[in-house]
């Protein structure tokens, strides 16, 4: 696919400032004056006004937003989604007891290795189960595509051999599913809770190496990784977090600039910029990043809208444009609620920082996140 960015998305045409308020506009031109740069060329990043996503007030941070994005259009997404496939999985036990699969996805669009961070046992990859020819068993467990837990001396990656040790080799109708379906058709709801189980849980999360590996206070992204984390881990008999979830680790960096980019970004920062204008001083969009590459590997999760039209996803976020996005240009994810992120440092005893606020702030008032600063 010619004129794709490298993390597979919708081709991003550079123009000028044309949405952007009179005011950001001044702003970057005086900065623009005083800095005697070439004309810049950047999108204008202005979030669509999504109905029914408004800002949620703090006390509320655990509540799902209704989302209604039928109306929208699908501006500024591809044509069709890219093409992606579960190429190894693995289970992770965590530092909290939890566990959790690992699935690594290639693509047909970049040489990145996406990841699916798999929360519950029945969210499974279409692409990773599908049969490969001439394929031994012992090939399939160790690229992941097994049913239930390895064990030494498993010889059999299929429900067969795991019904057989269980019940000893007896026909029953114990059901042990080995399909590929969403869990909202196939419920996970422990016999305790009384409730139909919630939409699946969903976070699209971005690299971020400062804030998820070098403890960076600049961002919130290390505290919001964890915080999906901590959510889709709750113990499926507590709603509303009772269906597992999926993070989708996507490995666009500094908002689709890279590493390097961002730390000269960080430097710019430090000399008075925001991120935002940071990055447009760089002569970047303030936001580089698109999410066709979510919506495919949400779909080879069996998270996709379903024949009945009715299966559907709970969203992470406080970014107004990911909403949209991550349906993809047919809908092929629907996004059913929002979850709001509330960051660490607006709560109690939550520990912030200048640079944290500052971070914060342009999210709101530039980015368009649905934060309340009340
Ligand atoms: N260019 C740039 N990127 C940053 C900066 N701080 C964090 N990032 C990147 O921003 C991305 C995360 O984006 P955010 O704007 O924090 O959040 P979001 O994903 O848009 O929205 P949420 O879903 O609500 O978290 C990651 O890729 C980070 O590496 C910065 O100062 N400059």
């Amino acid at each position: 696919m010619p004129d794709l960015p490298a993390h597979a998305s919708p081709a991003s045409v550079p123009q000028r400032w044309s949405n952007s308020s009179h005011s950001e506009q001044q702003l970057l031109d005086f900065r623009l004056n005083h800095h005697d740069h070439p004309p810049l060329l950047s999108p204008a990043f202005t979030p669509p006004a999504t109905p029914g996503t408004g800002t949620p007030a703090i006390e509320r941070d655990a509540h799902s937003i209704p989302v209604d994005t039928s109306s929208e259009p699908a501006s500024n997404l591809l044509e069709s989604l890219p093409e992606v496939n579960c190429v190894v999985r693995a289970r992770i036990p965590t530092t909290t007891g939890q566990e959790m699969f690992l699935h690594l996805y290639q693509n047909n669009v970049d040489n990145k290795e996406h990841l699916a961070i798999v929360f519950g046992n029945q969210i499974r990859s279409r692409s990773l189960d599908a049969p490969r020819e001439g394929e031994t068993e012992m090939a399939r467990m160790i690229r992941g595509a097994y049913t239930g837990r390895l064990y030494p001396g498993r010889s059999h990656s299929r429900v067969e051999q795991l019904k057989h040790d269980t019940l000893g080799g007896s026909n029953s109708s114990t059901s042990i599913s080995s399909t590929s379906r969403a869990p909202s058709a196939s419920p996970t709801a422990s016999p305790l809770s009384p409730q139909e189980p919630k939409a699946p849980l969903v976070r699209i999360h971005s690299e971020c190496y400062t804030g998820e590996t070098v403890w960076s206070a600049r961002c919130d992204c290390g505290e919001q990784l964890d915080e999906a984390a901590r959510l889709m881990s709750l113990p499926s008999n507590l709603p509303p977090y009772s269906s597992g979830g999926v993070i989708i680790y996507l490995r666009q960096e500094g908002r689709g600039i890279g590493l390097s980019e961002k730390l000269k970004a960080y430097n710019l920062q430090d000399l008075g910029s925001d991120t935002f204008e940071a990055n447009v001083l760089l002569r970047h969009p303030a936001d580089a990043r698109s999410y066709g590459l979510a919506t495919s590997m949400l779909v080879d999760l069996g998270l996709g809208r379903g024949e009945d039209g009715q299966s559907g996803i709970r969203l992470l976020t406080n970014n107004p444009d990911k909403i949209r996005a991550v349906e993809g240009p047919g809908r092929e994810v629907v996004v059913k609620e929002r979850v709001a992120m509330i960051p660490l440092a607006w709560k109690k005893g939550g520990r912030g920082s200048e640079e944290v606020e500052k971070y914060l702030s342009t999210k709101i008032e530039k980015f368009k996140h649905m934060l309340s600063t009340g």
